[in-house]
Formats: structure tokens, C-alpha cells, sequence
């Protein structure tokens, strides 16, 4: 017999990413090959008609997974009985900006999302937050939603996936090993240049990565900048934000919290529960691994003084930023 349909909550579902995204949630990327899925898309008024032109084109792929659509321009009806969320829709930056500087922007958004995601969703819905700021903006849909009591806050998620797989290919790349070889990456804190891509762990057919590498300076110099500069490199070279590269980052995370990660380390930015020092509550990217829909935290991990530096100063980044939108939480 064929599954239920699973309902996913696309928010920006006009913009590029959503452009990136949808059509790989229709064809069964994210929540399996034998997994139906109910888009219902939402994007702001003046958006509509593009997001039309969207639900035209999933129409015309034919895809046997998609078992509806709704477009909307309001929160309320777009997350209801949702049991994934994906929380796409906000301003990106441009050149010269940096994440941070949409926070006041974008915040408000979250706010209304949050609500609507707290009263109207389903219970176990897994919420990813993609539109930046993303950490903070997660945490502000998190202590919305909190008002409500019915999501839970474990199940507010922030996107570290796209630091991550950064990583992994510079790392591929550097030790001449093939990225589906690299093990027990970790990306900590903040999806900002602050973040702190910690390759210690990482093993490639056993052998230990940083061994293989054999070089500190470039970890300081070149691979923790790249990883963390990524993001505004590409704005540079493309005029945009990443796109494609954020809406495969997107479904890797979803398809890792539902279906499994199978034992090995993912990163997700999640609220923390006081692990590794970081206050609770603070989404975080944190090592985990995935299984029957839960993620766990890697616990027990050396931290040396440099990586305890490093993640000192993105989670200060972070208080900052909470700093900066306790009044929108009342
Ligand atoms: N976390 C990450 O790794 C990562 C990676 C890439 C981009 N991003 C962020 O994702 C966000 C979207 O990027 P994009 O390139 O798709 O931008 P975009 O401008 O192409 O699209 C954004 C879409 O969101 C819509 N939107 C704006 N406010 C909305 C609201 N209140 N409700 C619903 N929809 C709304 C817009 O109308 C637009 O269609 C940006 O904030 C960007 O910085 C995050
Ligand atoms: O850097 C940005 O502003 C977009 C996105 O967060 C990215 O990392 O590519």
C-alpha cells in the first residue's frame, strides 16, 4: 500500500533557492523514492503569480510523488498540519554585506512564522531555518513557537549543512581522498565566517585526515577562511547568493533527520542542551548523528585550546545576535 503524503512548507517558494529545492522534495530526494509529498508554498502577494509559474513547471514534470500543491501568501494556511517546514523566504545579502546585517530585516519574519508553525502545524513538525541570519532566525521562530506549547523546541533546526559540504570538498580536495571517503566532520556554531569547520576527527579508510594533510598553517590560513568566506565568495563571482549548492545542503539535512544518517556525523544547527559549554537554548552547529526521525549530539569529543577559541567566539556571535532581537520575543 502507498504512504500517506507527507505535508512540506516551503516558505520563498518564488526565490531561487525555492527554484532549486522544489523540484527534488517532488521527486522524492528528500523524503524517499516511495514517499508522497503535499507542497504548500509560501511566498509574500507580489510573489504569487511567480510562484504559479513554479507550480506550473512541478505540474508539467509529472512527478508520481506529488500529490498536491497549495501557493499562499499566508503563514497560517501554508504551515498547517506541515510536518516539514522549510523556512526559505527572506531577504539574501548582497555584496559587502554580512549575514548578520539582515538580522532586523529579516527577524519579524520569523516571529509570524514561528507563531504560525506553534498553532497550526503538526506536533512533530521539523522546522529548517535557511533565510539568514539562520542560526538566530531559528532561535526567534523556536521561542515563538514556544508560546503554544505543541512543537517542541528540539525540532527547530538552523542550516549548517551547506558549511559542512564546503568543507568536505576543500578537505577532498587538499588530501587527494574522495569526499564520499571523509568521516566525522564537524561544523560548530554560527552559519557566519565565524564558524568553525573542525577537521580533527575527520578519517578517510581509516587514516586520519589531519595526519594525511600534515600542515596546521593551512587549516589557520586557508581551509578555516575558504570555508567560512564561502558564502560571500560566490555573491562576488555571481552576483547572487548560493542557490543550488544551499537547496542540495537543504535536502541533505531533511533527508538525514527523517530517513537516518546511518551512524555517521552530520552537522545541524540545533538547540543546544548545554553541550560542549554552549548555553542551552543557542542553535548551534553541533555534530550529530540521526535515527527514527531524532537527532543525537556527539558527545565526549576533545576540545583543545584553539578549537575551544573558535567556539568561543562564533557562540559570542550568537549571544550578540540574541542580544540583538530580545525585544522582538517579548
Ligand atoms: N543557511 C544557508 O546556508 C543559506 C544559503 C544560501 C542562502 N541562504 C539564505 O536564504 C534566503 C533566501 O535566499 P534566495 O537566494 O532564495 O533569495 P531570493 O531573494 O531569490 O528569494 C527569497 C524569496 O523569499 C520571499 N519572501 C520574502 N519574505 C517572505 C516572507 N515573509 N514570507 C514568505 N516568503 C518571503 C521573496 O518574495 C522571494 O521569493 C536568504 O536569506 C539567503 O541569505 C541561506
Ligand atoms: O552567504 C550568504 O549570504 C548566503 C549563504 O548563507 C551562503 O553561505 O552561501
Amino acid at each position: 500500500m502507498s504512504k500517506a503524503p507527507v505535508r512540506v512548507a516551503v516558505t520563498g517558494a518564488a526565490g531561487q533557492i525555492g527554484y532549486s529545492l522544489l523540484f527534488r522534495i517532488a521527486s522524492g530526494e528528500m523524503l524517499g523514492k516511495d514517499q508522497p509529498v503535499i507542497l504548500q508554498l509560501l511566498d509574500l502577494p507580489q510573489a504569487q503569480k511567480a510562484v504559479k509559474g513554479v507550480m506550473m513547471e512541478l505540474e508539467d514534470c509529472a512527478f508520481p510523488l506529488l500529490a498536491g500543491m497549495i501557493a499562499t501568501d499566508d503563514p497560517n494556511v501554508a504551515f498547517k498540519d506541515a510536518q516539514v517546514a522549510l523556512l526559505v523566504g527572506a531577504r539574501p545579502r548582497g555584496p559587502g554585506m554580512e549575514r548578520k546585517d539582515l538580522l532586523t530585516e529579516n527577524a519579524k519574519i520569523f516571529t509570524v512564522q514561528g507563531a504560525a508553525i506553534g498553532q497550526y502545524a503538526a506536533p512533530d513538525c521539523k522546522v529548517l531555518v535557511v533565510g539568514n541570519p539562520c542560526n538566530t532566525n531559528a532561535y526567534i521562530a523556536m521561542k515563538t513557537a514556544e508560546k503554544y506549547g505543541r512543537v517542541p523546541a528540539k525540532n527547530f533546526t538552523g542550516m549548517l549543512r551547506l558549511d559542512h559540504n564546503r568543507a568536505l570538498s576543500q578537505l577532498a580536495a587538499k588530501s587527494g581522498r574522495a569526499v564520499s571517503s571523509l568521516k566525522s566532520l564537524v561544523v560548530w556554531g554560527n552559519h557566519s565566517p565565524t564558524m568553525y569547520a573542525d577537521y580533527r576527527f575527520v578519517t578517510s579508510n581509516g587514516d586520519a585526515v589531519k595526519s594525511l594533510i600534515n600542515d596546521e598553517a593551512w587549516n589557520r590560513d586557508v581551509f578555516l577562511p575558504t570555508v567560512g568566506k564561502r558564502g560571500a565568495a560566490i555573491i562576488e563571482a555571481r552576483g547572487l547568493s548560493s542557490a543550488a549548492s544551499a537547496a542540495n545542503a537543504a535536502i541533505d539535512h531533511i533527508r538525514d533527520w527523517v530517513l537516518g544518517s546511518n551512524g555517521e556525523w552530520v552537522t545541524m544547527g540545533v538547540p543546544s542542551d548545554g553541550s560542549y559549554g554552549i548555553p542551552e537554548g543557542i542553535i548551534y552547529g553541533f555534530p550529530v548523528t540521526t535515527e527514527n526521525g531524532e537527532y543525537k549530539i556527539i558527545q565526549g569529543l576533545d576540545i583543545d585550546a584553539f578549537s575551544r577559541e573558535r567556539m568561543t567566539n562564533t557562540l559570542n556571535e550568537l549571544l550578540e545576535e540574541r542580544e540583538g532581537v530580545k525585544d522582538l520575543l517579548g
